[in-house]
């Protein structure tokens, strides 16, 4: 596969013209309901060869069910997908597909040897690339186990190893490190940031936005099954035009929320309560009633927003603050 990807993103020069070119997957003004809950209301998107999407939103707002379109295991009720040009649901076009859904299900009986032969005998995986996917995923001492035997966390590792098994040209992830310990997190990311980096293109789902920030190249976010927002996770952050004001002051949390553009007030560290965080949609406003009113305040900084911050800004009608 990644001959194919590498033939079509031959230099950096020309990295944005033909990733513009090469669509891997297409959704088209797709709707889908399962009785009158409206999953995907006329959702359309598209996946580039190379890129790394990441599809955000809040529970509920159709992330699964698009991605269930996008492997094949679901059917839009209007509107077409497409995966590499085909029917999501043709063997020829999963061949190329790599995924791990978000429920685990893997044969209990089975060892982990076994399923990593049974999953390479169907794409003729080589055992060289099968035994560096159990290096790299932490599995290499848990061969001989029997998957019903793997703790969750173990059973995910597997779960997103097998995904790259067959060389997959598009891999799809439905969050992938959902119940990992921060290491096996860390050596997941890195294993897909390599994937990434070798052309792969990847669609991935997280809960964890800095999971989204360390993988994706653009950001998808989607509500109430609509995309709500399409860019670079900067252009996200961006959008929604919000600042960090970073501050030392013995104010009370009140006080600042009522400051003009303030959306919500969090510690900057556990440790230290009056190091903290302004999200305002006007900074220029903020610090001057900062002033205006005499709170006191030191170490004062001005950023750009979190992907946090522009997520919860985008999907809820409410402030941050009251959100959470
Ligand atoms: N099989 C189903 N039967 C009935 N309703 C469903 C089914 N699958 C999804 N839904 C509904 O469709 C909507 C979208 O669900 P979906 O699972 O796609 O959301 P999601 O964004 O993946 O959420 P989460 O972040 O919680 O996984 C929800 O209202 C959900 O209750």
């Amino acid at each position: 596969m990644l001959h194919t990807q590498n033939q079509v993103r031959p230099t950096t020069d020309t990295i944005t013209d033909t990733v513009a070119d090469t669509v891997v997957a297409s959704v088209e003004s797709v709707s889908k309901s399962f009785g009158d809950t409206v999953a995907l209301d006329d959702l359309s998107m598209q996946v580039h060869a190379g890129e790394s999407l990441g599809l955000l939103g809040p529970n509920g707002a159709g992330k699964s069910t698009l991605i269930s379109l996008l492997t094949g295991t679901r059917r839009a009720d209007t509107g077409t997908v497409t995966i590499f040009g085909g029917d999501p649901t043709s063997p020829d076009s999963r061949r190329r597909l790599g995924v791990t859904p978000q429920a685990t299900a893997l044969p209990v009986t089975l060892r982990v040897r076994e399923v990593f032969a049974f999953v390479g005998a169907h794409f003729g995986t080589t055992q060289e690339h099968l035994d560096e996917l159990a290096a790299s995923f932490d599995l290499a001492d848990l061969l001989e186990k029997q998957c019903g035997s793997l703790s969750g966390g173990q059973q995910r590792r597997l779960m997103v190893a097998l995904a790259l098994v067959g060389d997959p040209e598009l891999v799809i992830l439905d969050e992938p490190t959902t119940g990992l310990d921060v290491e096996s997190r860390d050596r997941l990311w890195a294993r897909l940031r390599r994937y990434r980096d070798e052309g792969g293109t990847l669609v991935i789902t997280s809960h964890y936005l800095a999971e989204i920030e360390a993988l994706a190249s653009r950001v998808l976010v989607v509500d109430h099954g609509r995309v709500i927002a399409d860019g670079t996770v900067r252009q996200i952050t961006e959008q929604v035009q919000l600042r960090r004001i970073l501050l030392r002051t013995t104010a009370p949390e009140q006080q600042l929320l009522a400051l003009p553009g303030t959306v919500s007030v969090t510690p900057e560290s556990e440790s230290d309560p009056h190091h903290v965080v302004l999200a305002t949609r006007d900074a220029d406003a903020t610090v001057r009633a900062l002033v205006a009113d005499g709170i006191d305040f030191s170490d004062l900084q001005v950023h750009g927003a979190s992907l946090e911050e522009a997520f919860l800004a985008l999907t809820t009608h409410q402030s941050p603050a009251h959100a959470a």
